[in-house]
């Protein structure tokens, strides 16, 4: 006798093969999307050689998503003790030595199995810059020390160099607008204002066609050109430009001098070694060096910027517009990111979010705080430095105002930032990206699909396998192991 295939047997054949398909599915997406969640995280270290002092920063991203803007964070930073490297021409063996402890910090930092596979590089700035003008031997030797420091470290040693002011100027553009996801945002980059203590460095996007080559740099970055205006100034760091305010100001036969940039009341005795021993003023006899001047506060705002205004020659310029000594600088254009000393200073001075009228109002009341209030008012600030943020604060106004033409329009545009999304602002973050290749001149493939839609289609996934699985119980009646409903 045969037996009759039952009515629903071709139904159930169609419920069983979708039933297949939706879990291969199902299991295929799992395996693709889930596979960059076994995350393994890589590190880079950079030393940036500052002329004041050298850091070390420590950077982490998910190995899977190096090429994806924004995945580089700060893991950890470690100032090094005592002065910059270029401080060691002397006794150049300590200039290794002092980063010792930085590099064992970071040893404990990153995990062992890590160490050599992680670069570490160092880029020295406008403190080396200054002394292979001054002394190249030293300046050699300085840099040999510092390399076989980094190369006895478990790192993968990768370099020790000076960068040049482009460098320093375009890293520091590449890593704000790298940290602030805008290489893939429509509106726009954000242009770098570093200040240091021996240079400082503007970069931004201009509309302009560049007119001088050493002012333009070209990049391709995530699938978007971009046409770079970028200056180095040598010798305006905040701490070289108050010798060249002071050698404007002093005279070799004088033994004291009056300076509207200090607060009245503040007197200290120097040495004028202390003004003239750098590459960026001229030089005196050793006898004038080894005399001493006293060095008084008269507190003025308005007299300590006209005072200013004397180191910046506003008179020539060969191009359609200069900022300063003749260097070619298009209309500043959008919004900046002002780091480095920019921000210390304003940020000591309580000035980042004024306009500019209202921040010259607080440079006044300032400068013309006598010293003993200032030093009352901040009992903890090493002297040295409190003395000199009149000077600094002035100082970072004329620059931006008179220098680099902001004015009380699109003083607002620029923001004094220390750090963006937990990571310094500062060129050794770019430098690393782009000597580690992070940053692909196309976009990178996105993944499969956003994590919102996966977690949704799996929700649907799931939906029909409990329809079908409904439907093949409801077509097949139920299971057998039951007790039958009812017996016929
Ligand atoms: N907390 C801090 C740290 C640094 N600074 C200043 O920031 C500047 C950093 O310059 P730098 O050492 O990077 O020098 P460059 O080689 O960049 O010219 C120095 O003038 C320091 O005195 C500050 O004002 N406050
Ligand atoms: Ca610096």
């Amino acid at each position: 006798m045969k037996t009759k295939t039952p009515w629903h047997s071709g139904k159930m054949i169609c419920v069983a093969v979708f039933f297949i398909a939706a879990i291969v599915t199902l299991v295929a997406i799992a395996i693709v999307q889930n596979k960059p969640l076994e995350q393994k995280y890589k590190y880079g270290i950079v030393l940036d050689a500052g002329s004041s002092h050298t850091a070390m920063y420590i950077y982490e991203w998910p190995a899977e998503k190096e090429n994806n803007t924004g995945m580089v964070g700060q893991r950890h930073k470690c100032k090094v003790k005592g002065k910059g490297i270029s401080s060691y021409a002397r006794e150049v063996a300590g200039a290794g030595r002092s980063l010792a402890m930085c590099m064992e910090e970071a040893k404990q930092c990153i995990p062992a199995a890590k160490h050599q596979d992680t670069p570490v590089y160092l880029g020295a700035t406008a403190g080396m810059r200054l002394l292979m003008k001054q002394d190249r031997n030293s300046a050699v030797k300085v840099m040999e020390a510092v390399q076989q420091t980094l190369q006895a470290s478990p790192f993968s040693y990768q370099g020790a160099r000076i960068i040049s002011g482009q460098e320093e100027g375009a890293f520091g553009w590449i890593t704000v607008n790298y940290l602030g996801k805008n290489f893939q945002k429509a509106a726009g980059t954000m242009g770098a204002l570093d200040l240091g203590g021996a240079s400082t460095q503007i970069t931004f996007v201009s509309k302009e066609t560049i007119q001088s080559p050493d002012n333009a740099m070209e990049f391709r970055l995530y699938g978007n050109d971009y046409q770079v205006y970028t200056h180095s100034f040598l010798c305006y760091g905040k701490d070289q430009v108050l010798k060249l305010a002071l050698e404007k100001k002093l005279k070799s036969a004088d033994t004291s001098l009056e300076d509207p940039c200090f607060h009245t009341g503040y007197s200290e005795d120097k040495l004028f070694q202390k003004v003239f021993d750098s590459p960026c003023v001229q030089a005196v006899s050793t006898d004038a060096m080894n005399k001493s001047f006293m060095h008084k506060g008269s507190g003025n705002f308005i007299e300590c910027q006209n005072s200013i205004k004397d180191i910046f020659n506003f008179s020539q310029c060969k191009n359609s517009q200069c900022s300063f000594n003749g260097v070619y600088q298009p209309p500043v254009e959008g919004t900046f990111g002002a780091f480095s000393a920019f921000y210390f200073v304003m940020n000591f001075l309580n000035l980042t979010g004024q306009s500019l009228a209202d921040t010259k109002k607080g440079m006044e009341h300032y400068c013309q705080t006598p010293w003993n209030t200032i030093v009352e008012n901040h009992p903890k600030v090493d002297k040295k430095y409190l003395a000199e943020y009149c000077f600094s604060g002035t100082y970072i106004l004329t620059l931006l105002e008179n220098g680099y033409n902001f004015t009380s329009e699109n003083w607002k545009d620029i923001n004094f930032i220390d750090k963006i999304e937990g990571s310094n602002a500062g060129w050794s973050l770019g430098y690393m990206l782009n000597l580690t290749n992070m940053i692909p001149a196309e976009a990178p493939d996105t993944p499969l699909m956003p994590h919102g839609g996966f977690v949704t289609l799996m929700l649907f996934l799931t939906l029909f396998l409990l329809i079908l699985l409904f439907l093949g119980y409801t077509f097949l009646g139920r299971p057998s192991c039951l007790p039958p409903k009812e017996i016929v």
